[in-house]
């Protein structure tokens, strides 16, 4: 039996599932207020803490990455990420703490809220007990999510000079990490080029399920949210 030659991309079929959360992301009051210059300092501020906690493990799912893959010039990429994400993404949240008079140390060992514990563990969980393609599934929707708020928020009159929120729009928009979440797509569709249906199905659901994690961090962020009873 003769099937239709065209073969949509795995990332392709990705972007059409994922719209729905995309527009709750942008729609955000935290994201709108980065772009509008009107969030509440001390929400960013513990935006930033959390955020920092969270790059630490998303770093240690790039690490399993290279583990996992099966040529060097992948172990390679994923070695470029880790180090990007540890030496250049995170010294942005390093510089945002010392604005916030926030020491390296007090930031590493701040507690994780329920949403940032949840949300790590299991890409961390995926990671570890699945293909390569599960990890690159759990962790695109980061980068992809991010770059594209980025984008849309640098198309804002003013907003990337903002005295507080600029730099981070500066940073999301940047080439650089447009290019790190290029590479991700790219990678993932390369990896789902020849998988059944059966696995794409598993892949779409783990990709689901971060990309609502990505929502759910914006809303923890926004509520300052942490366990019942703490503050
Ligand atoms: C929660 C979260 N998602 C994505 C990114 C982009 O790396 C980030 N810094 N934090």
């Amino acid at each position: 039996m003769k099937t239709s030659g065209i073969k949509v991309k795995f990332s392709e079929r990705l972007y059409e599932k994922l719209q729905p959360i995309w527009r709750e992301n942008h729609n955000h009051p935290f994201v709108r207020g980065i772009g509008d210059g009107t969030l509440d300092q001390q929400k960013f501020r513990f935006y930033m803490i959390q955020d920092y906690l969270y790059l630490i493990d998303y770093s240690k799912v790039f690490a399993l990455g290279a583990v996992k893959a099966n040529d060097v010039e992948t172990m390679g990429k994923f070695a470029s990420l880790l180090n990007e994400t540890l030496n250049f993404e995170m010294s942005l949240h390093r510089q945002y703490a010392a604005r916030f008079g926030i020491s390296e140390e007090e930031l590493e060992q701040a507690k994780p809220s329920p949403i940032t514990l949840a949300y790590t563990h299991y890409m961390l969980h995926a990671s570890q007990n699945g293909t390569l393609a599960e990890l690159i599934a759990a962790l695109l929707p980061c980068a992809w999510s991010y770059w594209e708020i980025g984008k849309e928020l640098n198309e804002i009159p003013g907003a990337s000079e903002h005295g507080l929120y600029g730099d981070w729009i500066k940073m999301y928009s940047s080439k650089e990490f447009g290019e790190l979440a290029t590479w991700c797509i790219d990678l993932l569709d390369e990896h789902t080029a020849e998988k059944s249906e059966r696995e794409l199905a598993k892949l779409e659901e783990i990709f689901l399920n971060t990309t609502r994690y990505e929502y759910m961090f914006w809303e923890m962020a926004y509520n300052e949210q942490m366990w019942p009873g703490e503050a």
